[in-house]
């Protein structure tokens, strides 16, 4: 038992923990798939879950409406955001089963997993009669706010009459109700079920003392920091309490699909994520195919004994970069484009292999590219600022079309037959697309500067440009194959007018492609304001700026009282 499990006083007025969302920028897909990895990058926009004992009047009037007072904890969960945001719950003690009480008896799938996996791990740490105690005689309050951009805010900007711009945005209340029920509204595709689940686990793990608040952001602090190696050590097992629990619920009650990038990122930030072998859920996923119940004994064992073979390796964008993000509201089903893929993954293997491969290679040479900035800068911040400067003076597709990338895979060793399949559809797939004019001698000037040693960041921004470029042409292949919308013609004539902006450095459709939003980063201010501009004189699809900047952490807790 941990220090903070003896502690299990919990604190009067309650605990708070919020939690990023997310924006994956490279390895959609082929995520799913434990031998490959994903960027993934936290926002600054976060779900905020409080927990509280609830107050004796409070408990008093809704055990009078409802006509019961007993049977196990009562939970009362409030989204208020949602006119349709209240679950009422009790949970059974021993069993940890979770059961709807009128008049908000109607359930929230991710919500209900999430309590019934919390309280299931809570019961066997500390026993039924300790934690019914700890919850108090009258149960407890969870509030959930997100933060706007987790669903979209057009409509109440028409509302308002305000213009589709950051700015006004920016202007919106925190929290902003939605005038909508849950199941309605627009997301906007940076995983409020994930940030939601993550920063619910944590908010009650700390509530009832099994985890200190300091462990949720023990990775930031301890980077490079000097901390008692006990203590730190500590923390990060309880960091990883709440990840298995997180991961294991998000993944019950989204039955058992996703790679837990989200899930990951929500709990520690931006990061490069390999995921867990799904092995370690197999017995507990069994039981519920057999039982239709959560089996307390799997799920325990799956969270204290398990073998988890996530690989974490948290990322930091390079100095002087922004990741914007401009919500397309449309959506995507990433569900059925999973399904659908994984079937062509079968009927193709030797292809979607192949394909995979390729995808593996320019993802990590992003992934590389970003890195190697972040070093760059390190090592020279005068040259790297000199670079970005002299980078964000010239549209990118000029620097694209200055430095050619054939788009073609050249791997010797590759199946040729298989090359030069892929190299056709390439090759068909860009002969329709619009290519920069631009002067012989501005392109010999542009490639002169990219090639010049004495700039080691302008040639790693240039190649960083082409980089996504080819990851673009690669998914579009696979969407081709696939017959899966991964890179639909609009979002890509988007981003192609992206490049005419001075200063863009990569741009791309995130996570599962589709319709949800695409993705930008530009390297100075101005770019940023350019790419607004596109954005907002954008006829063919209403194109929303998103209040995008990295998070500086995942979970994080507040104690109050
Ligand atoms: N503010 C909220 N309060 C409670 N539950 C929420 C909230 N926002 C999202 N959820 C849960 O997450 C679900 C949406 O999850 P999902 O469709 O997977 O979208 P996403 O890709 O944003 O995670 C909702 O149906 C609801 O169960
Ligand atoms: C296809 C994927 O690899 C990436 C999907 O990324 P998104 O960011 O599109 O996800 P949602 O928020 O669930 O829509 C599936 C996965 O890894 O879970």
């Amino acid at each position: 038992m941990t220090s903070a499990q003896a502690a299990a006083q919990p604190p009067a007025s309650g605990v708070s923990v919020s939690a990023p969302g997310k924006v994956l920028l490279t390895g959609g897909y082929l995520v799913l798939d434990p031998r490959f990895s994903g960027l993934v990058v936290a926002t600054d926009a976060r779900f905020v879950v409080h927990v509280a004992a609830e107050s004796e009047s409070d408990a008093a009037a809704a055990a009078a409406a409802a006509g019961t007072s007993e049977g196990g904890v009562r939970v009362r969960v409030r989204s208020p955001q949602f006119i349709d945001g209240a679950w009422d719950r009790t949970i059974a003690l021993p069993g940890s089963r979770v059961a709807g009480v009128p008049p908000h008896a109607a359930g929230n799938v991710f919500v209900d997993t999430a309590l019934e996996c919390v309280f299931a791990v809570l019961e066997r740490r500390m026993g039924p009669a300790a934690l019914a105690a700890a919850a108090g005689p009258c149960g407890l309050r969870i509030t959930v706010n997100a933060d706007n951009d987790f669903y979209s805010q057009t409509d109440d900007l028409d509302r308002r009459g305000l213009p589709h711009t950051a700015d006004a945005l920016a202007s919106l209340p925190q929290f902003n109700a939605t005038h909508t029920r849950i199941a309605d509204v627009k997301k906007t595709g940076l995983g409020s079920s994930a940030a939601m689940t993550t920063s619910l686990c944590a908010a009650l793990l700390v509530f009832f003392g099994a985890v200190e608040p300091a462990a949720m952001s023990v990775l930031v602090r301890d980077a490079g920091a000097d901390v008692d190696a006990a203590i730190a050590a500590a923390h990060r097992a309880q960091l990883d309490l709440v990840y298995r629990i997180a991961q294991i619920s998000h993944c019950l009650a989204q039955r058992n699909s996703g790679s837990g990038f989200d899930v990951s990122s929500a709990a520690v930030g931006s990061h490069e994520y390999t995921r867990y072998d799904p092995v370690v859920l197999d017995s507990l996923v069994r039981t519920i195919k057999e039982t239709g119940q959560i089996d307390a004994d799997a799920l325990y064992e799956a969270v204290e004994r398990g073998t988890w073979t996530q690989r974490i390796t948290p990322f930091k964008m390079p100095p002087g970069l922004s990741l914007m993000l401009g919500d397309v509201s449309v959506g995507t089903n990433t569900v059925k484009f999973v399904s659908k893929v994984l079937r062509w993954r079968a009927e193709e293997p030797e292809l979607g292999e192949f394909l995979w491969q390729q995808l593996n290679r320019a993802n990590t040479r992003a992934v590389t590219a970003l890195k190697r900035l972040n070093a760059l800068h390190a090592a020279d911040a005068v040259e790297y600022a000199a670079s970005l400067e002299l980078f964000a003076a010239v549209p990118a597709s000029h620097w694209a079309a200055a430095i050619p990338r054939t788009a073609s895979i050249d791997g010797a060793g590759a199946d040729a037959a298989l090359r030069d399949l892929v190299n056709e559809r390439l090759a068909a797939l860009a002969s329709g697309d619009k290519a920069a004019n631009i002067d012989q001698g501005e392109a010999l000037r542009l490639a002169a500067l990219a090639h010049d040693a004495s700039k080691p960041t302008l040639a790693c921004l240039v190649d960083t440009l082409g980089i996504f470029g080819d990851i673009r042409s690669l998914l579009r292949v696979v969407s081709d194959r696939a017959q899966v919308p991964i890179t639909p013609p609009e979002q890509l004539r988007l981003i192609d007018a992206c490049h005419d902006v001075a200063g863009l450095l990569a741009a791309g459709i995130p996570g599962a492609g589709g319709y949800d939003a695409i993705f930008c980063i530009v390297v100075s201010d101005e770019a940023k304001r350019g790419v607004q501009r596109v954005w907002s004189a954008w006829t063919e699809t209403a194109v929303m700026p998103l209040l995008q900047n990295e998070a500086k952490f995942g979970l994080h807790a507040e104690i109050h009282g």
